[in-house]
């Protein structure tokens, strides 16, 4: 048999003629009930303090009015056994005269006396035909209600007293099933029920299946099963344990009927329950509290279990108490339920009234005229944009725009092509077809600019000033590709700024290191989501002009990636034989880039494409010498790091025997970045003690005064001073700029982040100077030599230097790197008592180039040891390690060959090499002494470490000469083109 309850629609048609008699009623007490609910809580509670007086009164009336009592239905059985009124709802059945039942299987919630369910009874014929016939006989029919039992529960095996009375019973009746039988019919139900009048039977779809409306009476046990097809079982009647209505018991009631009338406060789904509830039982009896926890019980949505432990419980306090506690965590459901509904609700409103009041304001603005339709507005935008650009713009570009244009007028807005022909046409219409910012090929004025933004770099200077003069000759600068290479922090960055400023050119800077993704260069196609054009043509839309000086920093980092070439799309940009054509993936029309200035900046030249090198003109900066860094620190550096720090000039100085050690101890590298930091680290320590101390004075500045600044200000942004561009680009303060300014032409522009961040080196002084004055009346602050590691710190280890004296085996050479010149040791030792005799091992982390040099140099050595001393068998009976340190840095290169040679020697006749000699060149197997290159960078390492003697190959004189007297004084070079010279320079100096 399978029974399952429907759902509250099916309740409403059974009981459909019940509810309509009742209705005016329940609304009225339900009105009462839920507008005393809504009352403050003094109304809720009399003045006497007494809770119950308003459900007393609510339940008063409608027992008073409507609901019969017990008694009152006992009264109408008789009459009800014979004969059946329509309007007896409660109808009840002396216990007598039921012992046997039929049993309807409730597949959830356990049916409470005093409330009806609906049921729905499925593939039961039989009980439904015994039903129908008590029925069609003019009698009640009585059913068990017996809730099904959650699988985990349905094996359960009857408990003892059961089968007792089974067996009991079995005696009495004969037709009786004992229940230690193997199968149980009723194993799966629960033993207590509910002794249940069938009020409605409504046949169903099929003779198997109808629906009940059930009405619960008493609680019943079964004790054994009478028949199993339809199932009748054996019942006893419970009764409630007798309890005496004390306080506590008067105050849970109470409180049940508060938490009722919260929950019905709090949803209004519980007040459709209450009602049918009301409707159906007539009244709910507040004095009969077994029947109005009952009642409160089923108005809960607790599991299935709980609810049959509260109808197996007989014990009616317990059962209040246990009831209440359902009540509250129901309450604190519908609390939670109104929580999120709340929030759910507010946010819906909120989304709903802003896209109200944007149609409103729409229409509005429409209204009046203000704004027309998006994409007529957007047409309009486009066709205004363009209208100047066109007389200039190739035909293509003319073509495409008018396609493009032509297009969007016929596409709908909220499609996605819209939005990708109008991310095109934005791109189109704003590019600077054909405009040209005019340039200046003044060599005078060339000279001043640089000179102003750099020190020293005489040659570097020189070769930009020679080529302004050709390009004054030519008419135009196109056609080169400068390439600035040098170590770091040289000034390539600042020298290519300068000549943006110098050729009045606007100037845009990107960085290509580790770039590997060709659509950077070249842009997306259009077909990608979120496509953008590549990097060169978003420099023509931010500068606005299609002659700008580009930036193209770190080329020597230039990464490769998988999906096509960075180096050849870089190339296809800056060939000025292709360039004039250059079509970028997204804008699929030709741009004209034969304009462009193209500057790049490296490290090294050994890591650039050959192709792209080879169309480049190459300008080599080196390292500073110490006297150039002091120069560039005193007349750049400093100013600008106390300006940055707000230190007012006069407050505090650097003494001339600090700057020395800063820049000796501190700051050893080829550039001066790490100058510049240390220099802003020492004004930022003394921008701290000056605020410290109270010989500061902060004035803000008088409201006129600020007005006078601000139209400085402005005066000096229209002469091109400081450039702000739209793009973010933070304005640019370089010294002295004014000679730029005579046709309203802003010099820099900056399009790219690390070029923000130059830009704003000098930009944001300017603007604090603006708002307050700030002098210092205290004695000035000098940092001298001993103060200055309070300042920076202690001196980083000198790594240059890690033998005051070189112990036999131990030569000191010279390297050049990306990051400059430096020195280096390279160590021999022999390898105590090793088998291997004239082995060598090498490391060091070195290249190959410099492990063929060690082999070459061990042959040599071999060679030419046994030519000076025939005696001496080192090398054929020892095993020797050459080391070079330090070891985490990766080495390579030829010319450390003789240097290597020199150790080895030094290690076989035990003899230090000369004091303060260093040297470099390659060396070959018959000992002839090869050039080298970066001379410069070798000799500023040499001197940084003060090295007096140096060997160079003699093909490197002409190199070495070449510098300037300043870097060569003190140092005594030997230019040697076999090794038997450096031999006797290193370690023969006491035949001399
Ligand atoms: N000769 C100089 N005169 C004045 N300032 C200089 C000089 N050389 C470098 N500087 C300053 O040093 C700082 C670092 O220079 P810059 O950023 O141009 O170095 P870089 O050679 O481009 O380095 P990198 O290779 O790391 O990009 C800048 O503030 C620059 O103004």
């Amino acid at each position: 048999m399978s029974i399952c309850s429907s759902n509250a629609a099916l309740l409403q048609r059974s009981i459909g003629d019940i509810l309509r008699q009742r209705r005016t009623y329940q609304n009225s007490v339900l009105n009462t009930l839920t507008a005393r609910s809504f009352s403050s809580k003094e109304d809720d509670v009399p003045e006497d303090g007494k809770q119950p007086g308003l459900m007393s009164t609510i339940f008063g009336r409608m027992r008073g009015s409507n609901a019969k009592t017990e008694s009152q239905a006992e009264k109408s059985v008789a009459k009800s056994d014979g004969e059946p009124s329509e309007n007896a709802l409660v109808v009840s059945s002396p216990e007598r005269k039921h012992h046997k039942v039929y049993v309807v299987e409730l597949s959830r919630k356990p049916l409470f006396p005093g409330i009806y369910t609906p049921v729905m009874v499925n593939k039961n014929e039989k009980l439904i035909k015994e039903i129908m016939d008590t029925k069609k006989q003019g009698a009640q029919a009585y059913v068990g209600a017996f809730l099904r039992r959650e699988p985990k529960d349905a094996t359960k095996p009857l408990d003892s007293t059961t089968q007792t009375e089974t067996s009991a019973s079995s005696s009495l009746n004969s037709s009786t099933i004992d229940l230690d039988s193997t199968v149980d019919p009723a194993a799966q139900l629960y033993e207590i029920g509910t002794f249940s009048q069938v009020h409605t039977i409504l046949p169903g779809d099929s003779a198997d299946s109808a629906q009940l409306l059930l009405l619960g009476h008493r609680r019943i046990r079964r004790t054994a099963i009478v028949s199993a097809d339809p199932l009748r079982v054996r019942i006893e009647h419970l009764r409630d344990e007798s309890y005496s209505n004390n306080d506590i018991l008067k105050a849970t009631s109470m409180e049940i009927v508060n938490t009722m009338r919260d929950l019905l406060h709090l949803n209004p789904l519980y007040g459709e329950q209450f009602r049918t509830l009301l409707s159906l039982s007539g009244s709910i009896d507040l004095q009969d509290m077994s029947r109005l926890v009952d009642a409160a019980a089923s108005l809960t949505s607790a599991d299935d279990a709980k609810l049959q432990s509260i109808l197996e419980e007989v014990n009616v306090p317990d059962r209040a108490s246990d009831v209440l506690m359902l009540l509250k965590k129901e309450v604190e459901l519908c609390k939670l339920q109104a929580d999120i509904r709340d929030q759910v609700e507010s946010k819906i409103t909120k989304d709903q009234r802003r896209m109200l009041l944007m149609e409103q304001l729409k229409s509005i603005k429409k209204e009046l005229g203000l704004e027309r339709d998006d994409k007529s507005a957007l047409l309009q935008k486009f066709q205004e944009r363009w209208e100047p650009r066109k007389a200039l713009a190739p035909e293509d570009a003319c073509r495409v725009v008018e396609e493009e244009m032509a297009k969007l007028g016929g596409l709908e807005p909220s499609s996605p092509e819209f939005n990708v022909t109008r991310n095109y046409l934005e791109w189109l219409t704003a590019l600077p077809w054909g405009q040209h910012s005019k340039e200046i090929f003044d060599v005078a004025h060339a000279k001043q600019v640089l000179d102003e933004d750099h020190h020293g770099l005489e040659d570097v200077k020189e070769r930009i000033l020679e080529f302004i003069a050709v390009s004054r000759l030519r008419g135009s600068a196109q056609g080169k590709i400068l390439c600035l290479v040098g170590p770091p922090g040289v000034g390539k960055t600042s020298i290519g700024r300068s000549i943006a400023r110098t050729l009045h050119r606007k100037y845009y800077r990107f960085s290509v290191g580790g770039l590997y993704d060709v659509a950077e260069i070249k842009g997306h196609r259009r077909t990608y989501v979120g496509a953008m054009p590549g990097k060169i043509v978003q420099c023509l839309k931010s500068t606005g002009t299609s002659n700008p000086l580009v930036l193209i920093d770190e080329v020597d980092k230039l990464g490769r990636g998988h999906q096509g070439d960075p180096a050849s799309a870089l190339l296809e940009l800056l060939d000025p034989e292709q360039n004039s054509g250059f079509v970028d993936h997204y804008l699929d029309v030709p741009v004209d880039l034969s304009k462009v200035l193209f500057v790049c900046t490296a490290n090294t030249l050994d890591t650039i494409p050959g192709p792209l090198l080879d169309r480049m003109e190459i300008i080599r900066l080196s390292g500073y010498a110490s006297d150039e860094k002091r120069a560039i620190a005193r007349r750049y550096l400093e100013p600008t790091a106390a300006l940055e720090a707000g230190v007012p000039s006069g407050a505090a100085s650097l003494a001339d025997s600090a700057m020395e050690l800063l820049i000796n101890e501190y700051c050893r590298e080829a550039g001066v970045r790490n100058l510049k930091k240390q220099l802003e680290k020492v004004y930022r320590k003394v921008a701290l003690k000056l605020v410290k101390s109270d010989k500061l004075e902060i004035t803000p500045l008088a409201a006129q005064e600020d007005q006078k600044v601000k139209s400085e200000e402005a005066s000096a942004a229209s002469s091109g001073q400081d450039v702000s561009e739209s793009d973010g680009a933070l304005p640019n303060l370089s010294a002295g700029d004014s000679s730029t300014s005579q046709d309203g032409q802003s010099s820099e522009t900056s399009g790219s982040a690390p070029s923000v961040s130059q830009e704003a080196e000098k930009g944001p002084t300017k603007k604090s100077e603006a708002q307050q004055k700030v002098s210092y009346s205290g004695e000035p602050l000098l940092i001298d030599d001993a103060s200055l590691k309070d300042y920076c710190g202690q001196p980083p280890f000198a790594q240059d230097r890690i033998y005051v004296s070189t112990p036999p085996g131990v030569v000191m050479g010279l390297a050049w790197t990306s990051m400059g010149g430096a020195t280096l040791y390279v160590e021999a030792a022999r390898v105590h008592e090793s088998e291997a005799k004239g082995a060598m091992t090498t490391t060091g982390q070195l290249g190959d180039v410099f492990r063929e040099s060690t082999a070459i140099a061990h042959t040599f050595a071999r060679r030419f040891l046994s030519d000076v001393d025939s005696e001496n068998k080192f090398f054929s009976t020892a095993a020797v390690h050459v080391h070079v340190p330090a070891g985490s840095t990766p080495k390579d290169g030829p010319s450390a060959g003789c240097t290597i040679v020199t150790a080895l020697l030094s290690l076989a006749l035990n003899k230090p090499v000369a004091a303060d000699l260093a040297m470099t060149g390659e060396v070959t197997l018959t000992g002839r002494i090869l050039p080298i290159g970066g001379v410069k960078e070798k000799v500023l390492a040499a001197r940084r470490s003060g090295v007096k003697l140096i060997v160079f190959p003699e093909a490197n004189k002409r190199d070495y000469d070449e510098l300037s007297e300043d870097l060569r004084r003190d140092l005594t070079p030997y230019f040697v083109s076999h090794y038997e010279q450096i031999f006797k320079l290193a370690l023969q100096y006491d035949k001399n």
